[in-house]
C-alpha cells in the first residue's frame, strides 16, 4: 500500500533524527518539509514564536488543538518544567498514529498526553476524564472553523483562568477572519498579533496571541 505523505516525514526522522533528542526531530521535520514535501508543521519561523509564547508563559498545564505530526507538540513539550504536561487533541486517527510515534522518538512522551477524537468531544471531558482544573496556554492549530467555537467552549467549561494564554496559528494564511474579528472585539481578551510567513514559504501569515482577562 502506497505510504503517506505523513509517513513519509516520520519514516525520514527514524532515519536522521537523533533518537530522544526534541530538537534535532524539529530539524529534521523542517529539513525534509521545506526541501522535500511541504506539510502544515508550524515550522522554523512561527516555531519560534510558539518557543517565545511558551518560554514567557512557562505552562503547568498546556493544550493544543490539532496534534498533526506532532512537531508543534515536540517543540511546546521541549520547553516544559519539571511536572508540566501538554494535551494535544488530534481529530485524525492517521495523523495521531504517526504524531504517537513521532513524540516518543523525540523522548518528550512523559509531557504529552494525545487526546483522539474531535475538539468538540474532548474539551468538555477535560476537567472530569483528565483532571484539568484551569489551562495556562492554548495553541489553536487544529481547523479555522473551529477557533471561535472552541474558544467559547473552553470558557464555558470554565478551563480558562485570568492570564490563560492562547496562541493561534494561521490568522493570515490559510485564514480565520471570524475567529479575529470575535477575539479582537471580546472584551475579555487582550490580543497581539505576530506578523510572520507561512511555513516553509514565502507566503504572509501570522500568529494572535490572546489573554484572557477573566
Ligand atoms: C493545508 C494547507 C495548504 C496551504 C497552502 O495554501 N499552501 C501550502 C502548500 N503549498 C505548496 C501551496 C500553498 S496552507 C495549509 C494549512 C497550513 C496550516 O498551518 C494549517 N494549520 C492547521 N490546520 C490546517 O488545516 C492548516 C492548513
Ligand atoms: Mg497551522
Amino acid at each position: 500500500m502506497n505510504q503517506t505523505k505523513e509517513q513519509r516525514i516520520l519514516n525520514f526522522v527514524l532515519q536522521n533524527a537523533v533518537r530522544g533528542d526534541p530538537c534535532s526531530v524539529l530539524d529534521t521535520i523542517d529539513k525534509y518539509c521545506s526541501q522535500k514535501e511541504w506539510a502544515m508543521n508550524v515550522g522554523d519561523e512561527k516555531g519560534l514564536i510558539l518557543d517565545k509564547t511558551v518560554e514567557e508563559v512557562n505552562p503547568s498545564v498546556a493544550l493544543e488543538l490539532g496534534t498533526y505530526c506532532g512537531y508543534s507538540a515536540v517543540r511546546i513539550a521541549r520547553l516544559l518544567k519539571a511536572g508540566a504536561y501538554l494535551l494535544t487533541v488530534e481529530f485524525n486517527p492517521e495523523f495521531a498514529a504517526i504524531a504517537k510515534q513521532m513524540i516518543e522518538f523525540a523522548g518528550v512522551q512523559d509531557k504529552v498526553k494525545l487526546l483522539e477524537g474531535p475538539s468538540e468531544e474532548i474539551i468538555p471531558q477535560l476537567k472530569k476524564k483528565y483532571e484539568v482544573d484551569t489551562l495556562d496556554f492554548v495553541f489553536l492549530d487544529h481547523w479555522k472553523d473551529r477557533y471561535t467555537p472552541d474558544t467559547i467552549l473552553l470558557q464555558e467549561c470554565n478551563l480558562l483562568r485570568k492570564g490563560s494564554v492562547l496562541l493561534a496559528d494561521n490568522i493570515i494564511f490559510p485564514g480565520a477572519p471570524e475567529f479575529l474579528n470575535y477575539i479582537r472585539n471580546n472584551p475579555h481578551f487582550q490580543c497581539t498579533n505576530y506578523p510572520s510567513h507561512l511555513e516553509y514559504m514565502k507566503v504572509g501569515d501570522a500568529m494572535e496571541k490572546a489573554v484572557f482577562l477573566g
